[in-house]
């Protein structure tokens, strides 16, 4: 299926969706490797690189841009795939942060010397493993907690 067959949601807030559609279409259409969800409220994809120390080292580069941003993935990894989804939790959809991220991500990748592969085949269990942790996480996953007394 490709991404043509669901269209995006955008977060509550977002920029106009005229602003919204220019910053997602370089990286869902040709030449772009991220595919939206089924639901339009993320955008997902698979890297792969030589061995685990370039992948562990990709992720943690990803990791202190989302510090950075306040805003994380839904991600997984089995060696040298990574699965990484970008959605907003709350309010849900696509937001600025996570197309923003997602660039950031395809530039981060280079540095580290990603494998380009032509089929995303080898995503599939790490989608489940993402989806997994996201559904163990339940509330403690952005929902804004009252202040501390
Ligand atoms: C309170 C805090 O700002 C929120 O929980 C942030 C943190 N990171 C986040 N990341 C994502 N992906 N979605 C969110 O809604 C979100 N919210």
């Amino acid at each position: 299926m490709s991404s043509s067959m669901s269209s995006p949601k955008f977060s509550a807030g977002s920029a106009s969706p005229a602003t919204m559609e220019a910053k997602l279409a370089p990286l869902i259409s040709e030449g772009g490797r991220w595919t939206l969800t089924a639901n339009g409220e993320g955008l997902e994809r698979t890297f792969k690189f030589k061995t685990f120390a370039k992948t562990w080292d990709f992720m943690t580069a990803v990791s202190l841009q989302c510090k950075l941003k306040n805003h994380h993935p839904e991600w997984s990894n089995v060696f040298s795939t990574t699965f990484i989804r970008w959605t907003t939790h709350n309010p849900r959809g696509l937001s600025s942060k996570d197309l923003e991220l997602a660039a950031i991500c395809d530039s981060l990748a280079k540095d580290f010397g990603e494998v380009v592969e032509d089929t995303a085949a080898s995503s599939c269990q790490l989608t489940g493993l993402a989806d997994k942790a996201k559904d163990s996480a339940g509330e403690d996953c952005c929902t804004p907690r009252p202040n501390s007394k």
